[in-house]
């Protein structure tokens, strides 16, 4: 992913299960809704269920499909039924993998220990986008969790999906001292699992406007 002077951090608002999440995200100006594709998370959706909330999405607004290492013949079959705009690979998936659906891909990387970020980005240099998100062993992600962000060279911050444990109420802390391309939510705009608090998302969006401003207020 190129490198870009962001003046206003996109926004992927992921696990949407229900058409009233989505006009939540869309009203309160999120870029990209996330389905997730992966049945033993609480926001999974079948294909049927995406391609009927794909219907509510308006144009400009990205349809993301969350994919942990499925079987190449499962993504193919939900691209056959949903209009996705972007394929987001949660798994252990190969960089060949992600990019042999002939879609715009997105990695996500879980921040483990001694995870060297530098080879990560070499390694996937032919995604669109990197998400970075918290390490917890034995889940896959939509942990909640944060992880350290100095951790992220800030070098790599323009190019990057921040992701993990990201609420109304740390976001614009997040978007000042990270500075990212996006930021990706999903636990921190829920009234419980699978299900999106209106409420929620336009206070995540009002937090993200926040740290806009803070993140060009000279220091
Ligand atoms: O949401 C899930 O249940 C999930 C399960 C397995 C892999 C990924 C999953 N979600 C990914 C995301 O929703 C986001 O990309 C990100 O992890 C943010 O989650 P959260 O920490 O809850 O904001």
């Amino acid at each position: 992913m190129k490198s870009h002077h962001i003046i206003r951090t996109r926004v992927k608002i992921c696990g949407l299960t229900r058409e009233s999440d989505i006009a939540a995200a869309v009203t309160s100006g999120a870029d990209a809704v996330g389905f997730v594709f992966h049945p033993a998370s609480p926001r999974a959706v079948t294909p049927e269920q995406a391609a009927e909330l794909c219907r509510a999405l308006p144009p400009f607004v990205t349809a993301v499909g969350l994919f942990v290492d499925a079987a190449a013949e499962t993504i193919e079959a939900t691209l056959d039924q949903v209009p996705l705009d972007l394929l987001q690979f949660h798994g252990d998936e190969s960089p060949e993998f992600c990019a042999r659906f002939g879609r715009r891909w997105i990695k996500a990387l879980r921040m483990r220990p001694g995870v060297d970020l530098a080879a990560e980005r070499e390694r996937f240099a032919g995604a669109d986008g990197l998400l970075l998100d918290a390490y917890e062993p034995g889940r896959a992600g939509g942990t909640g969790q944060c992880f350290d962000w100095d951790r992220i060279p800030p070098e790599m911050a323009p190019e990057i999906l921040l992701a993990g444990g990201l609420t109304p109420a740390n976001v614009a802390e997040a978007i000042e001292r990270v500075r990212p391309y996006g930021v990706d939510v999903s636990g921190g705009v829920e009234a419980a699992k699978g299900v999106k608090s209106p409420e929620l998302i336009f206070a995540f969006m009002q937090g993200v406007r926040h740290g806009d401003q803070r993140r060009h207020t000279p220091g």
